[in-house]
């Protein structure tokens, strides 16, 4: 049995939670600053976008597995994060953020229900599933940014290394949250990227690597232009605001879903943050 081989095959099976008990957490800088402005939480709004997102992936021919939401966890909507899928079973991260930490019983239990093993698990520092990508088949890129910290990097690291993936660390500022907030592979060989925001080196990786890139300026990471999710055969889940890069996937022939996303993002997740991937064949 093989689970997630690469983050660009037919996926087949995700794991979402609905965002019935979200709320605003000052804990990144899309929220904090919609809190700044008053802004506060249209639950109605949410729960109808989310379950667009959910007929997206339905109609796409994508099994959609749901989280039964827990009281309390206001951002269990963002299943990405609680850890990652490779071939041979999911990797278990660690929480940074107290209002996060429960959710990692709750998704462990599904994924034991699921059937899926734990092949690795962090037990030191942090370690999120938005920093998580694979890049190809036996090569992990990881953000260390602000969830995952040198430490949980390291501890998976080794894990992985003995499952013979080779893990790469890429740091970037801070305010950038997650990895998939600035890089983004929609489609085989093609990245959404904030340029500005990714080390020098790692944007020569991905040049050898012969990916096309679609660029962002560093505003676009706050409005979630980078975060989307790849479908394989060549289709892609955006929102609709994302008029720009939404051409421009286009402009590459890329069959663009567009789910009309507005008020979840405010939490500082988008489509990729909201997606747990358990099946990509
Ligand atoms: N994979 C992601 N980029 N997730 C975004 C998580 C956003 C969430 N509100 C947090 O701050 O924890």
């Amino acid at each position: 049995m093989s689970y997630v081989k690469n983050a660009t095959n037919t996926l087949k099976k995700v794991l979402l939670c609905p965002p019935t008990y979200f709320e605003f957490e000052p804990i990144n800088v899309i929220t904090e600053e919609w809190l700044r402005q008053g802004e506060s939480v249209n639950k109605e709004a949410c729960l109808r976008e989310h379950a667009d997102f959910v007929q997206a992936y339905r109609e796409n021919d994508v099994e959609v597995v749901l989280m039964e939401p827990t009281p309390g966890l206001t951002y269990e909507v963002f299943a990405r994060d609680f850890g990652g899928c490779v071939a041979e079973g999911y990797i278990m991260g660690k929480f940074r953020e107290p209002c996060r930490v429960g959710e990692t019983e709750k998704y462990e239990a599904k994924m034991k229900e699921l059937g899926i093993a734990p092949i690795a698990r962090c037990t030191s520092g942090a370690f999120e599933g938005g920093d998580f990508w694979l890049l190809d088949e036996y090569t992990i890129v990881h953000g260390i940014i602000a969830r995952t910290d040198q430490d949980g990097y390291i501890n998976i690291k080794r894990q992985m290394q003995t499952l013979g993936y080779t893990m790469i660390g890429i740091p970037c500022n801070r305010e950038n949250l997650h990895l998939d907030m600035c890089f983004n592979i929609v489609a085989d060989k093609v990245a959404v990227v904030c340029k500005a925001a990714l080390p020098d080196f790692f944007l020569k990786m991905l040049e050898k690597r012969h990916f096309t890139l679609i660029d962002v300026p560093q505003e676009g990471v706050f409005r979630h232009y980078c975060n989307l999710q790849a479908l394989g055969a060549g289709r892609v889940i955006s929102f609709t605001d994302n008029k720009n890069v939404n051409e421009k996937m286009q402009t590459l022939g890329l069959n663009v879903i567009r789910v009309d996303l507005v008020e979840i993002l405010k939490g500082g997740g988008g489509p990729h943050c909201m997606t747990f991937p358990l099946l990509r064949v």
